[in-house]
């Protein structure tokens, strides 16, 4: 990512004291200790220290004020030193955003000597919140890593575990991911006896989490329901909560609307937080919904709700804030984000200013220029200059191919060529789409070809199923009220209790008003069960309280794993099988098990601090001991009593290898996680455009530039998605630093059909002669006829300032087939040759196109090739 934050800076820690102190140092300056002045205290040895102390005087001393703001531009370093009132930082793409912040963490603590507990950061994925640690200790030292970076989800993840027992709630409740919520929404439809075809789990949920991004409750969601749906859509909600409610479970969406609940509901716990949280920031604001916007408010708003008299609480003043954002980058309205909370800043948080950034040091001019003339095109945003010194570097590469094998292919080359001349290297290359289903065909090229690459989001690890069933095993055990876990491994593998012994159970449990785990655990008076099936759900049931047992003995999550896939059969039982795919799955589940051990493994290293020569917990960097710098001096009371304030727990963790603290951290994987460590892995990354957000590499791929694809079919009509659409774009352009390239092709099969889709409109947006096309087609057969007219748009049929007209129309065909061969067919898509006839110009085929029927074909003329 942002990898060029440090370099200049660190050989400026060897510098004496009165020469950094009052200019940036020069870059390239040894790093050698032995110069300091007397102003500088010894400090941590930053990244890479190890757990030893260095000797007194032997480590880096902290850095200066002057180096923490090396190398910023004026505005830059106004949002690092600004004290006070909140920041609003807005800037494009590449102008420093995530950098300022970074650097300002730095500077609190290293030059304002803010301690590291006191400061929150927001960040949108836990890969970004991983990274920008490092960042911070590599600059400030260790000490750095009590604060929290953490996504939205994670730290409000670690509020409800902490305070959840004011709600009378278990901390050991189960996070239940969109799979989970899908699942429980199927078995409320079917209890519900809801048509199927009317009521789609998957609508009903996206209208709840809208619901509660926007912080409404089912009894107040009626007017929100589609017309006619009044009373089933709340319904279903409050059904819904009912039962994640008795399965201790909270779904994504939960997490953030249950702690803004908390924090209005028991001030003096939201006061708690705000007298901990001293510094809060937050990047990527212009994603935000109105939930976490609102939590943010309770954390640093000027005016939150009373505290009850009694508390003998004094408010505190709002923490200081900083958010950073860009409106052109917000892509994430379908999940209720609004850049209203840009918009609306400077008026909902007293005293407020902004400050703009408009160098970009990410990309030459001409990428910027693209982005910038498909961005222009949307209404209503506020203009902004956007300028780079970058130059204008290399043209972008436009190319158009025959069907989206053509474009994998033509990218697996190109890639190859820039690797083999030294122009990129695999690790600073990215391959971009629209939708998860695209990356299949550059998995077939890429993997024919050998090209080393990784995929991001998808199909993944944990959502294979073998992964899912181990990981419902342990929430199972970890909460035996999680309705959704119980039930997905009651009888995985088979074990002979069917569906009607489950009903069974449900129904006691109905009647008793209790869980179905509950109901588990009194088996005895469940009515009709059959004596075999009893004798199985016994065997159950002792099988997970044993392994309950076990936890609550302590055992480490790893070991909780192994035994319950050994105790419940699940690998002996892919074990027995000839399956092919058994194999993999065995081959995934020893996988996962390597994936606890190292969860285990790392709750166990222990650090020490080099500074204070205690230990600290590898993974968050909290002491070990207890440290006062943490205790809230409010009242000077570290126990935890309802209506006081209190110890927030951080004082001293014990390492935590539990499986609850394993589960949370499985529950929270993001998709953009999985994103490779910059160079380092030598892959080429395939990613969504979504994922892509915040990200840079040298070499960038945009595919599927095609209306219909991209922009989505969805938002053809519809103006809203359109300039959201737009804005995708924007993002996308803009991560590439040096090289970019947008590619297309005449015909792709979408759903199992093939589409002709012409050329993105956001194509046309560009100037002409920023464009370089490698390979263009002519419009000129049937099928691209067909496709033009497919738009409603009469468009201007020039691209790039190439205008169509000469040149041969250039589809795929093959000069000879045998019976057996697999062909793709423009049209028809791929087939089978079943029989072959005549020769020469008279060759022709007959091909088997499955549901499409077998058509003779001329090879001539057929637009096909063999694959
Ligand atoms: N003052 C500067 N001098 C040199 N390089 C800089 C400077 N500011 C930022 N950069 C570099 O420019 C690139 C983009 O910075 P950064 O990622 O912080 O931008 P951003 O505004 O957060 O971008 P995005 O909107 O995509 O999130 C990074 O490689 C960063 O290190
Ligand atoms: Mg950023």
């Amino acid at each position: 990512m942002n990898d060029a934050d440090t370099p200049t800076l660190f050989p400026a820690f060897g510098l004496a004291a009165g020469a950094a102190s009052t200019r940036p140092a020069a870059p390239g300056q040894s790093r050698g200790g032995a110069d300091r002045g007397p102003a500088d205290p010894p400090v941590p040895g930053g990244a890479g220290a190890g757990a030893r102390r260095a000797p007194q005087g032997a480590g880096r001393r902290r850095p200066t004020a002057a180096e923490l703001v090396e190398g910023l531009n004026a505005p830059q370093r106004e949002a690092v030193e600004h004290e006070g009132g909140p920041v609003l930082v807005v800037a494009g793409a590449g102008s420093g955003k995530t950098r300022v912040l970074t650097r300002r963490i730095a500077y609190l603590v290293g030059v304002r000597d803010v301690h590291p507990g006191s400061i929150l950061a927001i960040t949108f994925t836990n890969k970004a919140a991983a990274e920008m640690r490092t960042r911070v200790v590599d600059l400030v030292g260790p000490r750095a890593r009590v604060m929290w970076v953490s996504t939205f989800h994670s730290a409000c993840v670690r509020i409800l575990r902490a305070e959840i027992g004011h709600f009378e709630r278990s901390s050991n409740f189960s996070i239940y991911d969109s799979a989970d919520s899908k699942r429980l929404m199927q078995m409320i439809c079917r209890d519900k006896q809801l048509d199927p075809k009317r009521y789609q789990p998957r609508e009903l949920l996206n209208w709840i989490s809208n619901c509660k991004n926007d912080l409404v409750r089912p009894e107040a969601s009626a007017d929100r329901a589609p017309r006619g749906q009044e009373d089933v859509y709340p319904g279903v909600y409050a059904d819904y909560e009912r039962r994640l409610r008795a399965a201790e479970a909270f779904d994504f969406d939960d997490l953030i609307m249950e702690t803004v609940r908390l924090f209005r509901q028991f001030p003096e716990v939201r006061e708690k937080y705000r007298r901990r949280f001293r510094q809060v920031l937050v990047d990527e604001y212009q994603d935000t919904n109105p939930a976490q916007y609102a939590l943010v408010r309770e954390l640093c708003g000027n005016d939150p709700s009373a505290l009850p008299e009694e508390s003998g609480i004094v408010p505190i003043d709002p923490p200081e804030l900083m958010v950073v954002g860009d409106s052109d980058q917000s892509i994430y309205a379908f999940r209720g984000a609004t850049i209203r909370n840009i918009l609306d800043f400077e008026h909902d948080f007293r005293g407020a200013r902004t400050i703009l950034l408009e160098q970009n040091y990410r990309s030459t001019q001409t990428v910027l220029s693209a982005a910038n003339s498909v961005i222009s095109k949307n209404p209503d945003r506020p203009k902004k200059r956007l300028w780079s010194d970058a130059g204008a570097g290399e043209k972008i590469v436009g190319y158009v191919a025959d069907t989206e094998h053509g474009e994998a292919q033509f990218i697996a080359d190109e890639i190859d060529r820039l690797v083999d001349a030294g122009t990129t290297t695999y690790g600073q290359t990215a391959v971009f789409y629209r939708t998860n289903a695209q990356s299949r065909a550059f998995e077939d090229v890429f993997i024919r070809v050998g090209m080393p690459y990784r995929v991001v989001g998808g199909v993944r690890f944990y959502e294979r199923k073998e992964v899912r069933d181990a990981i419902s095993y342990l929430k199972a055990i970890a909460n035996p009220h999680d309705e959704v876990s119980v039930r997905r491994i009651i009888n995985e593998p088979k074990r002979g209790i069917g569906d009607r012994a489950q009903e069974q159970v449900q129904h006691f449990a109905d009647r008793q008003r209790i869980s179905f785990g509950s109901a588990l655990e009194r088996l005895d008076e469940v009515e009709g069960l059959a004596t075999r099936s009893l004798a199985q759900l016994r065997a159950f049931a002792t099988m997970m309280a044993d392994h309950r047992a076990m936890m609550a003995a302590g055992a480490a999550a790893d070991e909780l794993l192994a035994s319950i896939l050994q105790a419940s059969g699940y690998v002996d039982t892919l074990r027995r099988s000839n399956d092919l795919q058994d194999e993999s799955r065995l081959e995934n589940l020893t996988e996962f098990v390597a994936v606890a051990e190292e969860f285990v493994a790392q709750a166990h290293v222990v650090d020490i601090d080099q500074e204070t020569g205690r230990p600290i917990d590898a993974e968050t960097g909290e002491p070990l001991e207890e440290d006062p710098d943490t205790t809230p001096s409010a009242t000077g009371d570290r126990t935890t009593v309802p209506g006081q304030l209190g110890g927030l727990g951080s004082g001293a963790p014990e390492p935590d290898d539990s499986l609850p603290a394993f589960l949370e951290r499985v529950a929270l994987v993001a998709d953009a996680d999985a994103v490779p460590d910059g160079d380092t892995d030598g892959v080429v990354t395939l990613m969504t455009l979504h994922t892509a957000k915040g990200l840079e590499f040298d070499t960038v791929f945009l595919t599927g530039f095609e209306d219909g694809v991209f922009p989505h079919m969805r938002s053809l009509d519809n103006p809203t998605e359109l300039e959201e659409e737009r804005r995708l774009a924007y993002v996308g352009i803009t991560r590439a630093r040096k090289r970019l390239y947008l590619t297309r092709a005449v015909v792709r099969t979408q759903w199992g059909q093939p589409s002709y889709n012409p050329q993105s409109r956001f194509i046309a947006d560009m100037p002409g002669d920023l464009l370089d096309w490698r390979r263009l087609v002519e419009p000129a057969t049937s099928w691209e006829t067909r496709a033009a007219s497919r738009t409603s748009s009469a468009r201007d049929r020039t691209e790039g300032g190439h205008v169509f007209g000469s040149g041969v129309p250039r589809g795929p065909h093959v000069d000879a087939v045998t019976v057996g061969d697999r062909v793709l067919h423009t049209a028809f898509g791929l087939g089978t040759v079943v029989a072959t006839m005549g020769s020469g110009s008279n060759a022709k085929a007959d091909v088997d196109f499955g549901s499409l029927g077998t058509k003779r074909l001329s090879l001539r003329h057929a637009p096909m090739e063999k694959l």
